[in-house]
């Protein structure tokens, strides 16, 4: 029997989210529905990624009783607002990353996933692909002895798109793609609450975090080293230091495909899309979609891959560092 997807948001993610579903077996994965605030861009979406349903609205969606697991690709701020609105309706969620804006609005949604006894889970992809499988694998072995350091970067000139500068859309480096670097370092660390956290950073006139740096200490003298940017570019690669060799994630590290390991590489191939894509190796999320559908299967409420723990500790992180560069939202007085 198919996992049957609920789309909620028409936009640029949900797009790829909906190719990516189509690299995998149609016995397993079925997009039933697409749901957007505009119902003539939820009927243009389906119309385009071959959806029997659409609504004009997210509540019909919530409504919707022939849906196994909605996916929520709207904005940052929305996450919050429409992940209470389907996990109080029974839904299961996987949602778009960042959680929400806050560790409260975090706790929020994972109070109602545990109160409506739904599984709900962090989009946070990378955990899924096979490289992420790997470097857990190796680490696990002590393939590189003691992990001392670990360092990730991430720059992504975006400056001209919207949501990625304007406050009132959940604008800023950090939150959009700091959370890469940082669930990185959380995941080497397996989840380890740092001791310390330093960060500094400088902001755009709209008041969101334009670059950051960020240093984390660790239990065991162990540290961790982030950069992050919407201005400009990096490596986008991540290196995991050990006493007896070390680990690099080539970039884009928060989807990749290549693995060096003490200098030996290994590919680690995505299926080519069929229609047109908005970001990069967005195929690779149907790593997430095949984690989610096997958690169902399974009857977990959660992912071990992005246990809602961590996603909790990950936002609590963000969280420190924005009140260290000075970025407030209008969701941290609510
Ligand atoms: N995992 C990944 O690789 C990626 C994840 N993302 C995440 O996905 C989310 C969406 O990003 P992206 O698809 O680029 O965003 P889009 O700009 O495409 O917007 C997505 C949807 O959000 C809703 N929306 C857009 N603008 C507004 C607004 N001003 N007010 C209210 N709702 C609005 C719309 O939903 P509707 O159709 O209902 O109107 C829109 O279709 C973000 O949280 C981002 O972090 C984004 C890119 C890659
Ligand atoms: O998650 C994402 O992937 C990298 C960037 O495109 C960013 O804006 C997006 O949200």
């Amino acid at each position: 029997m198919a996992t049957r997807w609920g789309l909620c948001g028409a936009g640029k993610i949900s797009n790829d989210f909906s190719v990516a579903l189509k690299t995998l077996p149609p016995g397993d994965h079925q997009i039933a529905v697409v749901a957007s605030r505009s119902l003539e861009r939820a009927q243009e979406f389906a119309k385009r990624h071959g959806i029997p349903k659409a609504y004009g609205s997210y509540e019909e969606l919530a409504s919707d009783p022939d849906i196994d697991i909605v996916y929520v690709g709207v904005l940052h701020t929305q996450h919050w607002k429409v992940g209470l609105l389907f996990l109080k309706a029974g839904k299961n969620v996987l949602c778009e990353k960042p959680f929400a804006m806050n560790s409260r609005q975090v706790q929020d949604l994972v109070a109602a996933a545990k109160r409506n006894d739904v599984f709900l889970m962090e989009a946070i992809w990378s955990r899924c692909f096979p490289v992420h499988a790997e470097v857990r694998r190796l680490l696990a072995e002590e393939a590189v002895g003691e992990v001392k350091l670990v360092k990730a970067y991430f720059g992504s000139p975006q400056l001209h798109i919207p949501r990625s500068v304007a406050k009132e859309l959940g604008g800023g480096a950090l939150l959009d793609i700091g959370v890469y670097c940082l669930q990185f370092v959380l995941m080497v660390f397996r989840g380890e609450r740092p001791l310390s956290i330093q960060a500094s950073g400088v902001l755009l006139d709209s008041g969101v975090d334009e670059s950051v740096v960020v240093a984390l200490k660790f239990s065991r003298n162990r540290i961790a080293f982030c950069a992050f940017s919407i201005s400009a570019r990096l490596p986008n690669d991540a290196v995991i230091c050990g006493t007896k060799g070390s680990i690099k994630v080539l970039g884009p590290m928060h989807c990749p495909t290549t693995l060096v390991v003490n200098d030996k590489e290994t590919e680690y191939p995505l299926p080519e899309p069929s229609l047109p894509m908005n970001f990069t190796n967005s195929t690779g999320l149907r790593y997430e979609a095949e984690e989610v559908r096997q958690c169902l299967l399974k009857g977990l409420k959660e992912s071990p891959l992005m246990p809602l723990a961590e996603s909790v500790l990950l936002t609590e992180v963000m969280d420190e560092i924005r009140k260290q560069v000075g970025v407030v939202f209008s969701q941290d007085s609510q």
